[in-house]
């Protein structure tokens, strides 16, 4: 188990990591999200004793890094890809690894069997595209059959086939009883590859529950109305009757409505009763990346000035004589509750200030606290 009490990394003036409590069970794979430059690689540097922390401590098995005997056999990690002399062969470059922490050769072959690249073991790795350089970073993380393994971004330049192969041998690494830590700042994929979740923004801690539990507070569904454009009228007239019926709305930037808490159904008949034709009614599932981007809005140092993502980065729409709020708690894009996933960081830095022992982030939402 890797466990981080109280963990904070400033470099100078910057906070990269601020006042993280976590822990990472061994059989499970838990996703470590956050946008860029939210804090994920400082933490995992951290856990391998290659950065100090300022304050608090990170330990695996109760030990610090640097106090773990025989290190690189429990600990196994790829933090850059492109940490290798690329005039080395595949396998002179594993050996080379292997031979410093005592592991014998054979296994160099087996790592090199285990991720694809036996075919190529003696090509000199600076030829290698960003997969095979990537599959190659895997193959020395799994050198010494370690417990204990650390992916920071493993399927970065990866195609489709490759991304698969990750999420597999993740799957089976955890299933044989190891801690399997994998940062990522793509919910969908962690949603199909996680068991458990912790999400970080601006380097504090936002959310640290299973990915059952995000999938099912985020992916409910909501229905998109489109009534004819020029049809205000119309349009207002639907938006009222959809509220009086305890539906909740949203206009999207494209025109469309956004509805919530009324069933298609009904929102047919309302519309019909009104007198409001339709020009769309249809289902939709709010996609885990867009609930991700909402809970980590506000948390991200690096947005492009022309985000359109709807109603995640722009405030809603106000709707005449309807609902002006985003949806409710049934709603894919509800805000995340109260109480919920831990106080966000400040809405524009990570601590305002550098950290001291009495600013103490809330305790993040862990459903089993619910219970
Ligand atoms: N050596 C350093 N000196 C100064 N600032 C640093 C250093 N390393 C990281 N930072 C800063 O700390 C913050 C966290 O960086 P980090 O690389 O840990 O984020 P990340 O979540 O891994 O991002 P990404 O997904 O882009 O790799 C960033 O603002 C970064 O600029």
């Amino acid at each position: 188990m890797i466990e981080a009490t109280g963990l904070t990394k400033s470099y100078g003036s910057k906070t990269a990591v601020y006042n993280l409590n976590f822990r990472v069970q061994p059989g499970k794979v838990t996703g470590f999200l956050g946008p860029n430059g939210a804090g994920k690689s400082t933490t995992m540097r951290m856990i391998l004793g290659l950065d100090a922390p300022t304050n608090g401590s990170v330990t695996i098995g109760g030990h610090q890094y640097h106090q773990l005997p025989n290190a690189p056999r429990l600990v196994g990690a790829l933090l850059d890809a492109n940490a290798k002399h690329g005039g080395r062969s595949a396998r002179a470059h594993l050996l080379c690894l292997a031979q410093l922490s005592g592991i014998p050769a054979r296994r160099v072959d087996e790592v090199l069997d285990v991720v694809g690249l036996t075919q190529v073991a003696r090509k000199r790795s600076k030829g290698f595209s960003l997969g095979m350089g990537q599959r190659l970073g895997i193959a020395a993380a799994l050198l010494g059959d370690p417990q204990v393994l650390l992916f920071d971004e493993p399927v970065n330049g990866l195609d489709p086939e490759g991304i698969r192969w990750v999420r597999e041998l993740m799957r089976r690494l955890a299933s044989e009883g190891r801690t399997v830590f994998v940062s990522s700042h793509l919910m969908s994929e962690m949603a199909q590859t996680a068991d458990h979740l912790i999400v970080i923004g601006r380097g504090q801690l936002m959310a640290d529950l299973p990915v059952r539990a995000f999938i099912e507070q985020n992916s409910t569904g909501f229905a998109r109305v489109r009534t004819p454009d020029g049809d205000e009228a119309g349009r207002e007239k639907l938006v009222r009757a959809l509220a009086e019926a305890g539906g909740q709305v949203l206009a999207e930037p494209e025109g469309t409505l956004k509805v919530t808490g009324v069933e298609l159904p009904r929102i047919s008949e309302l519309a019909h009763a009104a007198d409001v034709r339709l020009w769309e009614l249809s289902p939709h599932h709010a996609s885990l990346e867009e609930a991700y981007m909402r809970m980590t809005q506000g948390a991200v140092d690096y947005r492009s000035s022309d985000d359109q993502r709807s109603g995640l980065q722009a405030p809603p729409q106000q709707v005449p004589g309807g609902w002006q709020q985003p949806a409710g708690p049934q709603g894919g894009y509800a805000p995340p509750p109260l109480g919920g996933y831990g106080a966000p960081p400040p809405a524009h830095a990570a601590p305002p200030h550098p950290p001291h022992a009495s600013h103490q982030a809330a305790a993040p939402y862990r459903p089993e606290d619910a219970r």
